[in-house]
């Protein structure tokens, strides 16, 4: 069943200049699908106009069967919370106990008392338990979150996500801070929560090898349009090279190129 529907959108921030170029798509549920592209080609902008972070400049986002790029106040953050966020930096709450991370993924579904005093049921309270243990954080529930390391981190960012019992997980960019180990681990546990609960997941990323390691269905962004729609194994060395072209044609921007180490441990080297 089509969970989200993207209808011609373009996005200019500035008069002229498409950040994104008249741009389709649909979502069924249960995929699990990366979006990868050069460096400015417009992933993130894509992935944010999903729940309004970005307002597209035309076209339509319908998700659930309802416009979200129309929605406004109540029917928006009624939207928005069935929409889960996992960030590059992972934006947690440093000095609050990583339980209490995970908890905040309610707010927004409780009153603004049972977030400001902590007084969540034991039912939430259990729910968050039960994801970090599935995540193998639940040692480290009563530790304060800057005591954890990256990796740790977005594990409970993707807790955090979970907890809003979303029906979309949106995540930008989450392993881009991390070395490829832990990478490697998150991707993991991103693609096995998300799958055993149904959510639907679509991830940015920068790494080709990952992205064919996790992804069921890839998207390939080029200059704000759709280059690459389709299968990991039908995304071939030839296509990787047109959605990269610039990038690998430009000698100067030579880091930018999306192969890390873990493809190599693995012989899966690309561009
Ligand atoms: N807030 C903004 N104001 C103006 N231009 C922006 C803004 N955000 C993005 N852009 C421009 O829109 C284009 C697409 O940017 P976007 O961040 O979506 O690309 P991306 O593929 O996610 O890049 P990266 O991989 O580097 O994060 C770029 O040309 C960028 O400079």
């Amino acid at each position: 069943m089509t969970l989200l529907e993207i209808k011609n959108v373009n996005k200019e921030y500035k008069a002229g200049q498409k950040a994104l170029n008249n741009v389709s798509l649909s979502i069924d549920e249960g995929e699990f699908v990366v979006i990868i592209g050069p460096s400015g080609a417009g992933k993130s902008t894509l992935i944010r106009i999903i729940n309004q972070l970005v307002a597209p400049t035309s076209g339509d986002v319908i998700f659930k069967g309802q416009s979200i790029s129309s929605a406004k106040g109540k029917e928006l953050r009624r939207l928005r919370s069935h929409i889960g966020m996992i960030f590059q930096h992972y934006n947690l709450i440093e000095r609050t106990n990583v339980l209490k991370n995970v908890l905040h993924g309610k707010l927004g579904q409780v009153s603004f008392f049972t977030s400001a005093f902590g007084r969540y049921s034991q039912e939430d309270r259990n729910t968050a338990m039960d994801l970090l243990k599935q995540v193998g954080l639940e040692d480290q529930a009563y530790k304060r979150a800057d005591e954890l390391s990256g990796g740790q981190m977005q594990r409970v960012g993707i807790c955090r996500a979970l907890m809003q019992n979303p029906a979309l997980i949106l995540a930008d960019e989450p392993i881009a801070s991390l070395d490829p180990k832990s990478s490697d681990v998150v991707m993991r546990q991103l693609k096995d929560i998300t799958e055993s609960k149904g959510v639907t997941t679509i991830v940015n990323l920068h790494q080709v090898d990952v992205a064919k390691k996790f992804a069921t269905r890839i998207i390939g962004v080029r200059k704000g349009e759709i280059v690459f729609d389709g299968k990991p194994s039908e995304l071939t060395d030839d296509m990787i090279e047109t959605i990269y072209n610039n990038e690998l044609s430009q000698a100067g921007k030579i880091k930018s190129i999306p192969v890390v180490s873990m493809s190599q441990e693995e012989g899966q080297v690309y561009g």
